[in-house]
């Protein structure tokens, strides 16, 4: 395969250290590890193998200084985060580059993504002067009662590498909103856009300490224990899997932290008979195929009715086979690899599972060695059954399964059987319809006529074993803040002299 990485603009942003305490530093060890092209296979670069010890000097580097960031106003971390965002925009080529050589996606959908990162820095910028608390009237006669929303403190993050830029920008943007200091553990497998972001926070001003980001491949599990059971450590916000999600809760419970889990989905995605064929179709596309399929909010489960359910698989199977898979700087590329051979593994299982059970492959279904060990064809299989493995666990990859059904009462109990409640998506015209089953949906989000519902300025969160917190939106800040109430007493009701 024809591979060659475009050079960027500004070098320096391509680090091998890690960023703590305002400087770039490797590993105490001197260890690092490898990080690899999905596409070519071919390395990187390497970054350091932190350990437990190089956690905890990020951790006290954060403790230091939370002490004076915390006392900084709401418009001051305004400007930093408001700064950092203009940098990324400025940087926006360098960083989709960067994207694309560690994730593997499309340089063009890498570009979407620096987009969507930045603007949850320019969103949390207009958040952080606007964290208010109450006036609240007291029952006790004299007494006045009012609240303040302060940092929770030292907060642990910890991103995975679907969406490199995207899902740091979403936790530190808030995090710095609130006047905390934070610990985040980059991806070992994308490492590197998140150290450009580093790099870019620098210069934006953040100061020593604020932003500390810790790398490991192998001593994941060691750096996400030290995080978690830090008693200066005071909040943990993770992105992945269920599986993750329920050890770091288990972790954090003996220092209590305030926890925010976003974790997987298995999202249905429901076509009515009275639905805009046309506009489901490619909604359908957009939600199954982002990211070849490796985002927690991609449709898993695709259900149309009867009515129009030849017809559906008919349009929409024609239309995959229009998609261009390959590497991501090519250009035409619609589909780039996934981002490692276990990530393949698990979409051809779960091909062979429906296939042995009856399902009929329409598109794909193979792995494309050409190519790379990485890539696997943008797949479409009809006739699938609710037993099917890709019914009952998330993909995570480009596999469509189309499953007919006959009632909405149907197929809404199908959809609610996942343990997780992610997202969720349906088409239909008929507006009583869309109030009943967007609110009979078990799930954290719904797309109504859409197939995508990502938005700073929306809450993004689940349900069920898809976890608990919101990111984004007016309530992502208080995932980073404790309320502080305070009562004074014996303040009088009478004016003096009356
Ligand atoms: N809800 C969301 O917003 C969201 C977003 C993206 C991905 N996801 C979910 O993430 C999963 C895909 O990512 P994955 O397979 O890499 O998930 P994963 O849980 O294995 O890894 C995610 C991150 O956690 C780290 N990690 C892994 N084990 C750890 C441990 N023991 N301690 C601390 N950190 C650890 C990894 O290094 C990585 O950075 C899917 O289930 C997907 O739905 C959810
Ligand atoms: O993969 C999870 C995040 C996807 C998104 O924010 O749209």
């Amino acid at each position: 395969m024809v591979h060659s990485v475009p050079p960027l603009n500004d070098k320096s942003l391509l680090k091998s250290q890690c960023y703590i305490d305002g400087k770039w530093i490797g590993a105490k060890s001197g260890k690092t590890f490898e990080v690899t092209d999905p596409a070519s296979g071919k390395s990187i670069g390497t970054m350091p193998e932190m350990d437990v010890s190089d956690c905890e000097v990020a951790i006290k580097a954060a403790e230091k200084a939370l002490v004076s960031f915390r006392k900084t106003t709401g418009r001051e971390r305004a400007r930093m985060l408001r700064k950092w965002y203009q940098l990324m925009v400025d940087n926006a080529d360098d960083l989709a580059k960067l994207i694309t050589w560690e994730n593997g996606k499309p340089l063009a959908d890498a570009k979407g993504e620096v987009t969507y990162a930045s603007n949850f820095f320019e969103w949390f910028s207009e958040e952080a002067p606007r964290t208010y608390g109450d006036t609240i009237p007291a029952t006790v006669p004299g007494n006045r009662v009012y609240t303040i929303k302060e940092p929770v403190g030292v907060c642990g993050l910890i991103t995975p590498w679907n969406f490199p830029a995207a899902m740091i920008t979403r936790k530190i943007g808030p995090a710095l909103a609130a006047g905390c200091t934070l610990v985040a553990k980059s991806p070992g497998e994308t490492p590197f856009t998140a150290a450009a972001l580093a790099e870019l926070g620098h210069r934006a001003g953040i100061p020593a300490g604020v932003v500390n980001i810790v790398t490991a491949l192998h001593n994941t599990a060691e750096i996400g224990s030290t995080l978690t059971s830090s008693p200066v450590v005071r909040k943990v916000s993770f992105t992945g899997s269920t599986g993750v999600g329920k050890l770091l809760m288990k972790q954090s419970a003996d220092t209590l932290k305030k926890l925010s889990f976003e974790l997987g989905g298995n999202a249905p995605f429901i076509v009515f008979d009275d639905a805009d064929l046309e506009s489901a179709v490619a909604g359908a596309l957009a939600s199954k195929f982002r990211s070849s399929g490796q985002t927690c909010v991609c449709a898993n489960r695709i259900y149309v009715q009867k009515g129009i359910y030849d017809e559906f698989c008919k349009v929409f199977a024609e239309k995959v086979k229009g998609f261009k898979v390959g590497g991501g700087y090519e250009e035409g590329v619609t589909h780039g690899p996934l981002i490692h051979n276990r990530a393949v593994s698990k979409v051809e299982s779960h091909v062979q599972d429906a296939v042995s059970q009856g399902g009929k492959v329409l598109v794909g279904g193979q792995k494309l060695p050409d190519l790379g060990e990485n890539f696997f064809q943008m797949t479409v299989i009809r006739d699938m059954k609710p037993n099917m493995r890709l019914s009952q666990e998330e993909t995570f990859g480009p596999v469509a399964g189309l499953f007919p059904f006959e009632t909405e009462a149907d197929v809404v109990k199908m959809a609610n059987q996942a343990e997780v409640g992610l997202a969720g998506y349906f088409f239909s015209k008929d507006i009583q319809r869309c109030y009943r089953v967007a609110e009979a949906l078990e799930t954290g989000m719904v797309g109504i006529n859409t197939g995508l519902i990502s938005d700073p300025a929306a809450p993004f969160g689940g349900v069920k074993f898809s976890g608990f917190g919101r990111e984004g939106s007016k309530y992502g800040v208080s995932e980073y803040e404790v309320i502080k109430m305070v009562t004074l007493g014996g303040m009088g009701q009478e004016l003096q002299g009356s």
